[in-house]
């Protein structure tokens, strides 16, 4: 039989820390992602175990398939309607908890699903606390029919934002393009930094092609930091971050 590799002790505390905030009927959203799926195991034995009636709506088919093996029923979103909780993980989150999300292609369904929900809580490592958003390349989910020309069109908002030369690299899977859900394709911004998100953000959407850029501003209520031993930190808006949680330093995984 093949056994379920152990989580990794940080991403398990997070995700640990969020299920404990489900109650008997509520309607979740399930994020997606390695810490997403700790979470979606965690929140399958605890319904097992406690025998609790959950509605959930999955941000992709890999979160959908996983849930429905462990047992938990997915409908679509639709037919659910609002959520009263979306748990997800997060690529960066910084002290306001504006995110960058889409590491795993996953970020257009994420975004509807956390705009459907009253609350989005986010379960992350402490190599995901940032000071400023923009390490991590940002993802922009962009329609196949004239690629080049959306891409050339993105070069120069970023331009525009002072944010010329940086990479705007096409996501391959090997050496083809990475397909989303959606069937769309995703282009990686390497910015290193976004002084301004909310700028960028609205540049991003107002351009034709761009289905959906990974800047989630003003969406996340809770972002649950796991640590190594265990031990679990709470952000809330606008918190005092303390320096060993940044990135790069303390206590990484
Ligand atoms: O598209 C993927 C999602 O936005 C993930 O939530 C994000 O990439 C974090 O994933 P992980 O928990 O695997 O680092």
């Amino acid at each position: 039989m093949t056994q379920t590799p152990q989580p990794d002790p940080a991403k398990l505390a997070a995700a640990r820390e969020a299920v404990a905030l489900v109650r008997d009927g509520m309607k979740l959203g399930l994020g997606t992602g390695s810490t997403a799926s700790v979470m979606v195991r965690e929140l399958a034995a605890r319904a097992r175990a406690e025998g609790l009636s959950l509605r959930c709506a999955a941000t992709s088919r890999a979160t959908c398939e996983l849930a429905e093996s462990l047992g938990l029923s997915i409908e679509s979103l639709d037919r659910i309607g609002w959520l009263d909780m979306t748990i997800d993980g997060a690529d960066e989150v910084d002290p306001d908890l504006h995110l960058i999300k889409g590491g795993g292609g996953a970020h257009l369904r994420e975004k509807i699903v956390a705009a459907a929900s009253k609350r989005m809580v986010v379960i992350a490592d402490p190599a995901k606390v940032v000071e400023q958003l923009g390490a991590f390349p940002l993802p922009v989910e962009v329609v196949q029919f004239g690629f080049e020309t959306t891409r050339t069109l993105i070069r120069r908002a970023l331009d525009d934002l002072s944010l010329g030369d940086r990479e705007v690299l096409h996501r391959l899977k090997g050496s083809e393009p990475w397909v989303t859900d959606e069937g769309n394709w995703i282009l990686d911004l390497h910015l290193q930094s976004i002084p301004d998100p909310l700028a960028l953000a609205r540049a991003l959407s107002a351009i034709p092609g761009v289905v959906e850029h990974g800047l989630f501003l003003g969406m996340c209520h809770l972002a649950i930091i796991g640590k190594p031993d265990g031990t679990v930190v709470r952000l809330d808006r606008n918190a005092d971050i303390d320096a060993d949680m940044l990135a790069g330093e303390g206590d990484q995984p």
